[in-house]
Order: structure tokens, then sequence, then C-alpha cells
């Protein structure tokens, strides 16, 4: 299958300070993809580097097989809803509706009167007399009205109230059904990516610290639970991902190709949030060993 978003050693700078880097993935096309990772982590700077409103400081990247915003084309096929729900205060729903028409070769005007209609937006009011979840369902109705392949969301469930979010990914999962195009969305919130993703991208600290299908991560990624042990006794093949140590006790995340023999342990399976926080948890502690090494 033809990848949607390829990356290879992708960074970008502001001033002297990297928001992402060394970023190298690889997204085959048809998943809904999860971008998570704290605030300032660099989730936003890597989707305007696809959407092209960003240039490289190092590496490459493309999208959908070419370098982002590249040819019209090419900008035809993207959708992009960046994270400040981009309207026209002094436009009306309908006048949005307009534009999107004029603007898109693929649009699909039914889909989005419909969605309008459902929203329950009017569509005399203005943009800028809407709520804040308002705009963004309507920012969201723009983007999957232009029948991208691709459709890029940044925080796009941020300001909906819960049942609005619950509907909008629900929306979305049934929109990807229908019109096959890959999605690539940014959240803080794991259990909201957990519904719809099939595919995630764990980013803190402006590098990757890992990208896969969610199958084959959960499937790789175990709890174990037993008498202390020193990490470093651990078989070759099983990465420590996370430790936590009691006085007797010692419970690791691992990631590993290979079986558990060891009866030590007790082996749990995680849910995609244990796995998120973990790498999260690898990262400060990773800090914490440098910021120690250094004080020595
Ligand atoms: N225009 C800019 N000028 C300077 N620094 C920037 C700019 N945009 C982002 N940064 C910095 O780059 C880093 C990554 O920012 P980015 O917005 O990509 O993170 P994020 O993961 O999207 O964060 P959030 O979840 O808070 O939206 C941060 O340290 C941020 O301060």
């Amino acid at each position: 299958m033809n990848a949607v978003l390829q990356a290879q050693a992708l960074g970008r700078k502001y001033g002297r300070r990297w928001a992402l880097r060394e970023c190298t993935i690889d997204i085959p096309a048809g998943h809904v993809v999860g971008l998570v990772g704290p605030n300032g982590a660099g989730k936003t700077t890597l989707l305007k580097l696809a959407g092209g409103q960003l240039h490289p400081s190092a590496g490459g990247i493309t999208v959908l097989g070419d370098r982002p915003a590249a040819t019209p084309a090419q900008l035809a096929r993207i959708g992009f809803v960046a994270q400040d729900t981009p309207v026209y205060p002094g436009l009306t729903v309908a006048e949005h509706l307009r534009l999107g028409a004029r603007l898109n070769p693929r649009w699909d005007a039914a889909a989005a009167r419909e969605r309008v209609a459902r929203l329950g937006l009017v569509p005399a009011h203005r943009a800028g007399r809407l709520s804040g979840g308002q705009r963004a369902q309507l920012a969201l109705t723009l983007g999957l009205a232009k029948r991208p392949e691709l459709l890029i969301l940044d925080e796009p469930v941020a300001s909906l109230d819960p049942l609005a979010r619950r509907e909008f990914l629900q929306g979305l999962m049934e929109a990807t059904v229908e019109h096959e195009f890959s999605v690539v969305l940014s959240s803080h919130l794991v259990s909201d990516l957990e519904r719809v993703c099939d595919f995630l991208i764990v980013l803190v600290d402006s590098r990757v610290q890992v990208a896969g299908e969610v199958d084959d991560l959960l499937a790789t990624h175990h709890r174990l639970t037993g008498p202390r042990r020193d990490p470093d006794r651990l078989p070759a093949g099983q990465h420590v991902i996370s430790a936590r140590h009691t006085e007797r006790q010692s419970t690791f995340i691992i990631r590993t190709d290979g079986p558990i023999h060891d009866p030590a342990w007790t082996v749990s399976r995680l849910s995609l949030e244990d796995l998120v926080l973990a790498y999260m948890d690898k990262r400060t502690a990773d800090h914490r060993r440098v910021a120690l090494e250094v004080r020595r």
C-alpha cells in the first residue's frame, strides 16, 4: 500500500531551538493515525510540515508521494484543519460552504449541507457569533467536504464537549470507511485516540518515541511484575521502556518480539494509555539520568 506520509531525519528549528528532530516515520495509506504527546512536544510542527505551512530545517518529508504543497493538485488532495479552527468571523456558515465549493475541485456540497443541518448550525449565522465548539465543527465540516485523500487535524476535539467529541470521532470513523481517506490527528487525550486510531505516533520533547500500528504495538509491549530486579538483568531482546521499583517488587514495561519465559514474572497486557504513558515516563527517566550523569 502507498505511503501517505514519509519523513526521513526530518527536523525543524525555531531560532536555535529544535521543535522537531530526527523524525523518521512511514505511514501507509488507509490509517487513522493518532499523534500524541504533551504540550510543546512538536505535534503542530510535524503537522504543519506535512501540510506545507512550514519547511524543514533538516531531512525531508513527502505526503502522498510528493513534497507538501508542491502543486495546487497536491494541495487539493490534502485537508488541513489547524488547531485554532480557522474560519472567517465575518462570513456566514452558508458563505463558508460556498467558498469551500469554489476553492475545492472535489467539494461534496450535499455532505457539507447535511452535516451543517445535523449539527444545528444556522446557515445565516456569522462564524464570529458561533461558540468555540461550533466553530470547530464548521472547520471540520469544511475539511471533510473537501473529500481529501489525507485529512490532517490538529487537536480537532479540544474545544468540543464530551458528547460532541464522541459524535465527531464517530462521524470521522464513518466518513473514513465510506470515503476511504487517511487521517492524521493530534491530541493530548489518549482516551479519544484509543477509540478511533489504528496507528499511533508518540512524540515527546521533539522526538518520536514510538510509531506503529496499534495492534502491533499492543502485541509487543507488556507489563512485567515480579521480585525486584535490576533492568540490566533482563534478556537482550526485552527493551525496557519504563521501570518502577518498590523495596521488593519491580514493574517493567518492556517491548519484545519474542515470548516471555521467565516464570518469576506476572505478564499483563497494556492499554494504549499505559503504553503512551510509559514512553512519556521513559523520556522523563532519560532526562533524570542525563542530569545525574552531568552532575557526577
Ligand atoms: N512560531 C514559533 N516560534 C518559536 N517557537 C515555536 C513556534 N512554534 C512552536 N514553537 C516551539 O516549538 C516547540 C514545539 O511546538 P508545537 O506547537 O509543535 O508543540 P505541540 O506538541 O503542538 O504543543 P501543544 O500540544 O501545546 O499544541 C515548542 O517548544 C514551542 O514553544
